[in-house]
């Protein structure tokens, strides 16, 4: 299990140093441009170190030494100085794009899940965790190599200069390294194991943030003075992200201090070396001097190198997460082909359940829809309609049973290109309505937006910017949301359309027009109606009564009220209602 996790390291690194150049090539090539100056420079500090003593301690040549020696001391110096500021505005670029191209992978990924994938366990903290953590360690790897390049440059370039002055000098500053790359995997893990068990926390703290900041939620809130309630359960979880946090800091702290400790104590012997040689009279003390400034600058790299190598020992667990996380997706899939329904969407036998659960959600049901039928499917709160209708929809497979269109299996990708659903919870886009409307095709037909509004009765112009989120819109109604997302449907123009509960926050007129003449609003296209609106529903071809997931009638109104089962309870409880 080590072994293999030091060999996965390098590949990793590898992995994100490549993403890094493909992000942005050019912000690479300087920034490792940066590197080597820096390191040359430091080079140069060195040299002009030495000859600067030289000049001082030789009378003859002090005159014509000296003067240059200095410039170059203060041109080296200068280059160090600045050199490191300028990396770090031209991190900020590159680290931007890394993050970018990051994002896109994500994307990429979170675009080809499954509906079914966001219903299972992890997957949203997995998800969470990737973009907490692992989003910038491309980018940290790639400064991280950049200083090692660096660092090993100027470390190789000072052992050179030590090496001329007394060779064991090198290795004893080196030995320094052993202690701290040990530290830095230990580092890793614990960073690691922290940043696992923390998400969970990060996530139900972000959720109360969002409850207690964001607007759609501000009116509820103070309605219910859930403020206090919520600020509370955010003041817990900020206690044991506290004491977690403190756990891990002591850690890291006791890491650090260890690691600075060993590089000071080789500095500090490796200096008493070279007083121990200029005492015996082995160096003369120009070549102290430069060895001095070598023993300080060298260990200043060391101290680099290790830290470059801790960061890249500690980021390889959260590369190897994101690899993880981006290889779980599926396949991308093919782009789904638009059937014409010349005969019938029809379920066969079809059951599904929740991932985890254990009851399915629909238990062996058979429907079907006609071409140019409107279809209702009716049933208690929790009888599995909405399953059924996504199952139709093909954003859900079933578990067992079949879909079947036109008498063919057709693969999902093909019925969700095929299938329009307008959601109970619809997504209000804080886009423009022309958006709103175009979201699935903005390249279609311009004069379609116009259409699709006109008949679902959208009273806005199309530039209208909705919603108040961005700070640029104008806030609608429930209602002329409703119709916003049902002009959305009709614009798609697919086969069929799912409508689940279109007219819950429609008025009597509004609903009255809508399914008075919902053929001609449908132009044609067979829908499939989820509603608790008897009204609504009674203008169906058919009705199908659900209940515990399974279909337990079926018929016109007429039928299904002669019948007394079920649907008439129902619709005479509603009706009472209105006597
Ligand atoms: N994402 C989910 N994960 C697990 N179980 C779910 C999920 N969504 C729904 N269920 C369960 O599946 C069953 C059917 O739910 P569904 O939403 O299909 O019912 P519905 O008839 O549309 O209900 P309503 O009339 O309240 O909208 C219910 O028992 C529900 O608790």
């Amino acid at each position: 299990m080590r072994l293999r996790r030091l060999a996965t390291t390098p590949r990793l690194l590898a992995a994100a140093a490549r993403e890094v150049r493909l992000a942005d090539r050019a912000g690479t090539a300087v920034a490792s441009v940066y590197q080597l100056v820096g390191a040359v420079a430091a080079l140069g500090v060195v040299a002009a170190g030495k000859l600067t003593f030289d000049a001082l301690l030789t009378p003859d040549t002090a005159a014509l030494g000296l003067t240059p020696a200095l410039l170059l001391l203060a041109l080296a110096t200068a280059l160090t100085g600045s050199v490191g500021p300028l990396q770090t505005q031209q991190h900020r670029v590159l680290g931007e794009r890394v993050a970018q191209r990051v994002w896109d992978r994500l994307l990429d990924t979170t675009a080809r899940a499954d509906l079914v994938t966001y219903e299972s366990t992890g997957f949203a903290t997995a998800l969470e965790r990737v973009q907490q953590h692992a989003v910038t360690r491309p980018f940290t790897v790639t400064t991280s190599l950049l200083g090692l390049t660096g660092s090993l440059l100027g470390v190789v370039a000072m052992s050179a200069v030590l090496v001329t002055v007394e060779p064991l000098l090198v290795p004893l500053l080196l030995a320094a390294g052993v202690p701290a790359v040990l530290l830095s995997r230990w580092a890793s893990r614990t960073e690691f194991a922290f940043a696992h068990r923390l998400t969970a926390l990060f996530r139900r703290r972000e959720y109360l943030r969002q409850l207690l900041t964001r607007r759609p939620y501000a009116a509820e809130v103070r309605a219910f003075d859930a403020a206090p309630a919520l600020r509370g359960r955010h003041e817990e979880l900020n206690v044991e992200v506290n004491a977690a946090l403190r756990v891990q800091v002591r850690r890291r702290q006791v890491i650090a201090v260890l690691s600075t400790l060993g590089v000071a104590a080789a500095l500090t012997a490796a200096l008493l070396a070279i007083v121990q040689l200029v005492r015996s009279g082995r160096i003369g003390l120009a070549d102290a001097g430069a060895a001095a400034i070598a023993v300080r600058l060298l260990s200043g790299q060391l101290g680099r190198l290790f830290g470059a190598v801790g960061g890249l020992l500690e980021s390889a667990p959260f590369l190897a997460d994101l690899e993880r996380f981006v290889a779980s997706g599926p396949e991308p899939a093919p782009k789904g082909r638009r059937h014409r329904l010349a005969d019938r969407v029809a379920l066969r036998s079809v059951s599904f359940a929740y991932p985890g659960q254990d009851r399915p959600a629909v238990d062996d049901v058979d429907i079907e829809v006609r071409a140019g039928e409107v279809v209702a499917l009716v049933g208690e709160n929790g009888s599995g309609k909405t399953t059924l209708a996504k199952i139709v929809a093909g954003l859900y497979d079933p578990d067992s049973g079949v879909r079947v269109w036109d008498g063919e299996a057709v693969p999902a990708p093909d019925v969700r290109a095929s299938v329009t659903v307008v959601f109970q919870d619809f997504v209000r886009y804080q886009l423009s309505v022309r958006d709103n409307i175009t979201i699935s095709d903005a390249g279609a037909d311009p004069a379609a937006a116009a259409d699709a509004a006109r008949r679902a009765g959208v009273p806005l112009d199309l530039d209208t910017v909705l919603g108040r989120d961005l700070d640029e819109g104008v806030d609608i109604s429930g209602g002329q949301w409703q119709r916003v997302a049902l002009a959305r449907a009709l614009y798609r123009d697919t086969p069929l359309v799912v409508l689940d509960e279109p007219t819950a926050a429609l008025d009597p007129r509004a609903e009255h027009e809508l399914f008075t003449d919902v053929r001609a609003t449908l132009g044609g296209r067979a829908a499939l109606l989820i509603s608790h609106r008897f009204s609504s529903t009674r203008l169906a071809d058919r009705i199908y009564v659900l209940a515990d997931g399974r279909v337990v009638e079926c018929g016109t109104h007429d039928e299904l009220m002669a019948s007394a089962g079920q649907y008439a309870e129902l619709y005479r409880l509603q009706s009472a209602a209105y006597r």
